[in-house]
């Protein structure tokens, strides 16, 4: 299954971002490890979660009007932000995939959701701290954050990813910051 995954990647993604999908699927495994949540499932997810990121901007939409009554403005705009949503149709319709905590991690990985799971919250890191996203000092630190706090994890990646969209004049999807805010509260929970 996994070989399969990574043949249909091979056809379907550019080398460099294979490389950061095989990353992002070793990073999942070991956070899931560390933080005690199923290891086979997050590596599931991390190695199927940006199986559609080099489909077309039309594909993309034409597939998720398929399986969603509504696609919100944003996504309208910018449908490349439901290659999150179609790689989980991927998922589920080439692979056969149908745990829906694999699929839901998918679908969550680029601008989170608020109360996602666990196992969300392991995909939507390792996406953006993997290795191979570089190793300024700023990486480093959120890498150090992502053993010690899930939570404080998805707040800090959702303010770097926020930071990044201000800096290069990107539309800012709210969902970003439902789950941005969402992490805080959950932090704040704790103590
Ligand atoms: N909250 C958001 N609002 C709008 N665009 C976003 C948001 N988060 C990420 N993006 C954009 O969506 C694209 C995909 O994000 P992501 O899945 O994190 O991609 P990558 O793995 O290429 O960094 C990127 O171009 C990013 O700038």
């Amino acid at each position: 299954m996994r070989q399969e995954i990574i043949d249909w990647l091979k056809e379907n993604v550019s080398e460099h971002r294979l490389q950061h999908i095989l990353g992002v699927e070793k990073m999942c495994e070991q956070l899931a490890i560390h933080h005690k949540i199923d290891p086979k499932k997050a590596a599931k997810a991390g190695l199927m979660h940006d199986l559609a990121k080099f489909f077309p901007p039309p594909k993309l939409l034409a597939m998720a009007k398929k399986e969603y009554n509504e696609i919100d403005t944003v996504c309208l705009s910018n449908p490349h932000l439901l290659h999150a949503d179609v790689s989980a149709m991927v998922a589920r319709d080439t692979f056969g995939v149908t745990d829906e905590d694999i699929l839901q991690a998918i679908r969550d990985h680029t601008l989170g959701n608020p109360e996602m799971s666990d196992l969300s919250c392991i995909v939507f890191i390792a996406d953006a701290l993997e290795p191979n996203r570089g190793n300024t000092p700023e990486l480093e630190k959120m890498r150090q954050i992502s053993w010690e706090n899930l939570y404080k994890s998805v707040q800090q990646t959702c303010e770097y990813s926020l930071q990044y969209l201000i800096k290069h004049n990107k539309t800012i999807h709210p969902r970003a910051i439902l789950t941005r805010n969402w992490a805080l509260h959950k932090i704040r929970a704790k103590h």
